[in-house]
């Protein structure tokens, strides 16, 4: 997803983000409402510093440094106490290794990713779309976030683990995964491990999922090493324990591998759908493209596979706007190992660094109106955006995301599958705003699906009423045309998804002068 980057800018603009709290620093606001202060930290400069406790931060906003920063993995590595709260959970995956050990271990993991694994994986990422849809019916009221979870968990144990978890296993995968998610990012930004140890019911549930999950793992391993061998990710890392592919392996490797395989691969896909089905109906012309491009790519009864994935360009498009829009990996952090210098600023070994995906995906320097929900923005031709490699859902360097391929095939073929049969709809008055927290995206997104074959032809689809913006996004607040709700449907204040769009509209100022000096590369 990430262009090569030309060296162009040599000024750099460095400045303190202002509102330094005593003891906490930005701590607590950056906890309570991340993206606008990320946000509004970013106007400020290239490199803002900011303050968490009493320790010093930079947050990275051009694209150009934080490429950099990516492509510099043994200066700014994985490492410092946000790491080291994971590892309990991750062991030492690809996630958390340092880089001597990375390059190991990602030529151990890479191959299964390879495009034609994917390919070959595209019918399965169609029949589980099918399979988890099956269960809608018409006018009813679904739990979308949920049945995105199920079906991520689905296709990426089939993908890793092949048909080694029976269906109670992997709902109960699911749930596991969904609770470990919730409880990570609290445990990774909080450091007071002793809370954590605390007999309260959050912590207790952590604790349970945190059991099951490496439980079901375990038997898993277990179980292959005593069947036959399987052509999955679990089989070539088998291989690789027996000495065979040259990298060298332990039997905890393997499971810190698969941990890690599954608590990346499950939830940010998951989170990346419900976004953008919240989004959809917000965008009836957005939507309309997309309804036309699948009626005309899908055949009807068969699940869609890989030849429809490449026609798939529009349904791709809003794909990949979601993901600017709401990146599910947010924020990332890398501590310096060494002193060393970015933007002008010495900064000494043992830095930490943040950069975010969110910020980047909102700055009008690099996406023109970046409130707007624009899918061709991505159409052949116009990734202009793409070159300045300010679009980084899925990072770059040596340590972007494994399985973004397989995620956007995964996504894409989800999206298809919905969109042809079913146009989902917002509960009336319903709030359910993307959040913050290990991920990014709608946690309990609820919503009425109507079925598109019941809707004449001619007759526009049931959304909310009023007058549309420039792009025919709808306002949002008043009640679909035609949504049948069951009973005990309870009604929440708007507005989850305003009239253009996004959760948190607060633009980027042009980099405030004043409250900087400037640093020269
Ligand atoms: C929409 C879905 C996804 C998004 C937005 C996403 C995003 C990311 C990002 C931003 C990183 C880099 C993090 C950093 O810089 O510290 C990353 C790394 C990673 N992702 Fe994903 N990811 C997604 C899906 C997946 C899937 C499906 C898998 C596997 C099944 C996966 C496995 C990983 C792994 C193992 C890494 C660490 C790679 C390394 O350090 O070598 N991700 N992901």
């Amino acid at each position: 997803m990430s262009g090569s980057l030309p060296e162009t800018r040599r000024v750099w603009t460095v400045a303190t983000a202002p509102g330094i709290f005593p003891f906490v620093g930005h701590g607590i606001t950056l906890f309570r409402n991340p993206l606008p202060f990320l946000n509004s930290v970013s106007s400020y400069g290239d490199l803002v510093e900011i303050r968490l406790g009493p320790q010093r931060a930079w947050l990275v906003c051009h694209p150009e440094l934080v490429h950099r920063v990516l492509m510099d993995a043994r200066t700014f590595d994985k490492g410092g106490p946000q790491y080291d709260r994971l590892r309990p959970l991750m062991g030492n995956g690809l996630v958390t290794c340092a880089h001597e050990d990375h390059r190991r271990q990602r030529k151990l993991i890479q191959p299964a990713f390879h495009a034609a694994r994917i390919a070959d994986c595209a019918r399965v990422m169609g029949e589980e779309a099918e399979s988890v849809l099956g269960a809608w019916r018409p006018g009813e009221r679904v739990d979308v976030s949920g049945a995105m979870l199920a079906l991520t968990t689905r296709v990426t144990s089939r993908f890793l683990l092949s048909d080694a978890l029976d269906a109670a296993t992997v709902a109960e995968l699911r749930d596991c995964l969904a609770a470990l998610v919730r409880g990570l990012f609290v445990r990774t930004v909080v450091p007071l491990a002793p809370l954590f140890r605390l007999p309260t019911p959050a912590n207790r549930r952590y604790r349970r999922a945190f059991d099951r999950l490496h439980a079901i793992v375990d038997s898993v391993i277990d179980e292959r090493r005593r069947g036959r061998p399987r052509d999955d990710l679990l089989g070539s890392l088998l291989e690789a324990e027996r000495g065979h592919g040259g990298a060298a392996v332990t039997g905890r490797e393997i499971h810190d591998q698969l941990i890690t395989l599954l608590l990346t691969g499950v939830e940010s896909t998951a989170m990346c759908l419900g976004s953008l089905f919240a989004l959809l109906p917000r965008h009836p012309e957005a939507e309309r493209r997309l309804h036309a491009e699948v009626d005309e790519v899908l055949a009807e009864g068969r699940p869609p596979g890989q030849e429809e994935l490449t026609r798939l360009v529009y349904t791709r498009g809003v794909v990949t706007e979601t993901l600017r829009v709401y990146p599910p990996g947010w924020l990332f952090t890398r501590t310096t190992t060494k002193e060393t210098d970015l933007a002008g600023v010495r900064l000494p070994r043992g830095t930490t660094v943040l950069y975010s995906p969110y910020v980047l995906h909102h700055d009008p320097a690099s996406f023109p109106d970046p409130d707007r929900f624009l899918p061709e923005r991505w159409l052949p031709g116009q990734s202009a955006a793409v070159r300045n490699g300010a679009l980084l859902p899925f990072a770059a360097g040596s340590r972007k995301c494994v399985g973004d391929a397989f995620a956007m095939a995964e996504a894409t073929l989800a999206v298809a599958t919905v969109a042809r049969r079913w146009r989902l709809r917002p509960l009336p008055g319903h709030v359910e705003q993307p959040r913050p927290a290990a991920t990014l995206g709608p946690r309990a997104l609820e919503m009425i699906c109507e079925s598109r074959s019941q809707t004449p032809p001619g007759k526009p689809p049931s959304q909310a009423s009023g007058t549309p913006d420039k792009d025919g996004a709808q306002p949002f607040g008043s009640p679909p045309e035609v949504v049948r709700i069951p009973p005990g449907t309870t009604t929440r204040s708007p507005q989850e998804f305003p009239a253009n769009g996004t959760v948190t509209s607060s633009p980027r100022n042009r980099r405030r002068e004043g409250d900087k000096h400037v640093g020269g590369a």
